[in-house]
């Protein structure tokens, strides 16, 4: 009988995914046995912080990956979403998950949707992506940074006394709490966080073996657009503090992707779609058509005004 350990951070939503992880590759592999691992990282020290000023990317993940250096673990689960595009030496995602619905959604105080909020309505999120997109739609709401696991965001829209908040449809649907949401946002209205709604199964390059036992949770279809979308995030240098989306679906075996980079206050939002079969190569493209219209400068703002 085999034994792996997994490494996990140990907020509700990192729990919950682990353990659908864990019960899938059982599914699997009769006889294997899982041992878990709760890492706390970075990130979760420094809940109180405004994320985008700590900077710094994998705020969540380098505790993790460390431990797996150290082999005290072999594989770890993340939100894709969560990681950098780079990948460091000797690591390596050895699968990739089916991606659940990859929508932001709000969840209102009175259960409106997000368009007939009350002018000026405070909506409760601390990404600087979802703020730009909805500003720009709303220039009249007030943005409110809101910060913590989603169990803590959710007791906010109380406590803050908020109109809405806004988080991953993906990750209140894990936790069962899909009942809460008031309205799934139209990519149209909101592009998603790169890689929103997949996990990122993570191993050691070496291990074949446990890549083998992994490599049943890879899903292709997932894999081509996840890609395509993290191409443009590590064309145009970006990390998850940063204002920047794109989305891929698959439309028969072509692909439609679409990149957004926009300024805090909503004011620019820079938008791009093409379609393509090979990820990278549309990637390259969409990103390409951003920077062309201005991207780089509005990152460069951006980036200086989060340092400070
Ligand atoms: N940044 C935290 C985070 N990382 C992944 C998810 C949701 C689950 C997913 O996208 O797979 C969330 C919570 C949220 O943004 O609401």
């Amino acid at each position: 009988m085999k034994r792996i350990v997994v490494g996990t951070r140990k907020s509700p939503l990192a729990l919950t995914q682990t353990e659908m992880v864990m019960a899938k590759l059982q599914e699997h592999h009769t006889g294997l046995e899982i041992g878990m691992e709760k890492i706390v990282t970075k990130g979760d020290r420094i809940l109180d912080v405004t994320l985008s000023k700590v900077g710094g990317k994998g705020l969540f993940i380098k505790e993790i990956e460390q431990a797996m250096y150290e082999k005290k673990i072999d594989f770890a689960v993340h939100s894709l979403k969560d990681m950098p595009t780079e990948m460091p030496e000797g690591l390596m995602l050895a699968a990739i998950t089916e991606r659940e619905d990859p929508r932001d959604v709000v969840i209102t105080r009175n259960g409106s949707t997000f368009a007939d909020l009350p002018i000026g309505a405070r909506v409760g999120t601390s990404s600087l992506r979802r703020a730009a997109q909805l500003l720009n739609a709303r220039p009249d709401i007030e943005i409110v940074s809101v910060r913590g696991n989603i169990n803590t965001r959710i007791a906010k829209l109380e406590e803050l006394q908020l109109d809405a908040i806004v988080l991953a449809a993906a990750g209140l649907e894990r936790m069962g709490w899909a009942e809460k949401i008031s309205e799934r946002l139209s990519t149209e209205l909101c592009i998603p966080a790169v890689g929103q709604g997949a996990l990122a199964i993570q191993c050691r390059s070496e291990d074949e073996e446990i890549r083998e036992i992994l490599s049943v949770l890879d899903d292709v279809n997932t894999r081509r657009t996840v890609t395509a979308e993290r191409t443009v995030l590590g064309r145009l240098n970006g990390g998850c503090q940063i204002p920047i989306g794109a989305f891929a679906e698959l439309e028969g075996g072509e692909l439609k992707l679409t990149g957004i980079v926009g300024s805090a206050d909503g004011l620019t939002l820079l938008k791009e779609t093409a379609t393509g079969t090979d990820p990278m190569a549309l990637g390259h493209a969409v990103a390409e058509r951003l920077i062309e219209k201005g991207a780089g400068e509005i990152l460069a703002k951006v980036r200086e005004e989060i340092s400070q």
